[in-house]
């Protein structure tokens, strides 16, 4: 259980599970608010994220005061909340590296702006590109990794390299203080045990959602 009020000391203790709920919540409330919804109901938000309404009316109980029975809870509150327990209220700089096809398509999505994650710099190694502009931001050589992770105090680097290259910038990127490494790629990377590495692969997400349409 999640206490709102007592978010601050209670975001140390967060286990992965409840962390990865609340992120969870936390896309669909902000989906939702686009859309013109003021209320959601733990129900809907159990239909939109295959969570039972218990264990999100469980994780959520903190916020008790915005969650009416039969009204739903308030989204703007809500959101609020849950960034202030995922400690990600403020904004956040990151770190593209590769600056391809996949990375062409996040530089220039809202995707992250909306959740107050800038990109404040785009790396690649092909110096056809340097100096380009992605997402308004200009391609720098990684060669100025360093100082500019430093500088424009990035936290994350996106690797949206090819796997045989991932290691290599995430090297990079861990030599540059970055202790969050945020892997599109398929390389299995190793890192310090201060570094975080979180790999997403569609087609592993996929299977997961085929196992319980299987079972
Ligand atoms: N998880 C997902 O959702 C998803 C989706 C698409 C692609 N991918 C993965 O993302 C990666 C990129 O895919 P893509 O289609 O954009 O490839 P791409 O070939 O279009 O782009 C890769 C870019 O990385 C750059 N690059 C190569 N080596 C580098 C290095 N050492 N340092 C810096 N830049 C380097 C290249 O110059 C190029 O600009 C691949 O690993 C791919 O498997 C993941």
């Amino acid at each position: 259980m999640v206490r709102g009020s007592e978010g601050a000391t209670l975001a140390e203790r967060l286990t992965v599970g409840v962390a990865a709920r609340l992120s969870r919540y936390l896309q669909v409330l902000t989906q939702a608010k686009k859309m013109g919804k003021e209320r959601i109901s733990s129900q809907e938000i159990a239909d939109y994220t295959n969570i039972n309404a218990t264990q999100i009316r469980r994780d959520l109980s903190g916020f008790g005061k915005f969650g009416k029975r039969g009204v739903g809870y308030n989204i703007d509150s809500l959101l609020g909340e849950i960034r202030k327990i995922l400690r990600t209220q403020g904004q956040h700089n990151i770190a593209l590296i590769g600056a391809g096809r996949l990375g062409e398509a996040i530089a220039s999505s809202p995707i992250f702006a909306e959740h107050g994650i800038t990109i404040a710099a785009v790396f690649d190694n092909d110096p056809a590109k340097l100096g380009r502009k992605i997402g308004g931001v200009p391609i720098s050589s990684l060669g100025e990794l360093d100082e500019i992770a430093r500088e424009r105090n990035i936290i994350v680097g996106v690797l949206a390299v090819p796997a045989d290259a991932a290691q290599g910038a995430a090297d990079a990127l861990v030599a540059a203080g970055v202790k969050i490494v945020f892997n599109y790629s398929q390389a299995l990377l190793d890192t310090p045990s201060d570094v975080q590495v979180h790999t997403s692969n569609p087609a592993v997400e996929l299977l997961y959602a085929l196992y319980f349409h299987l079972t």
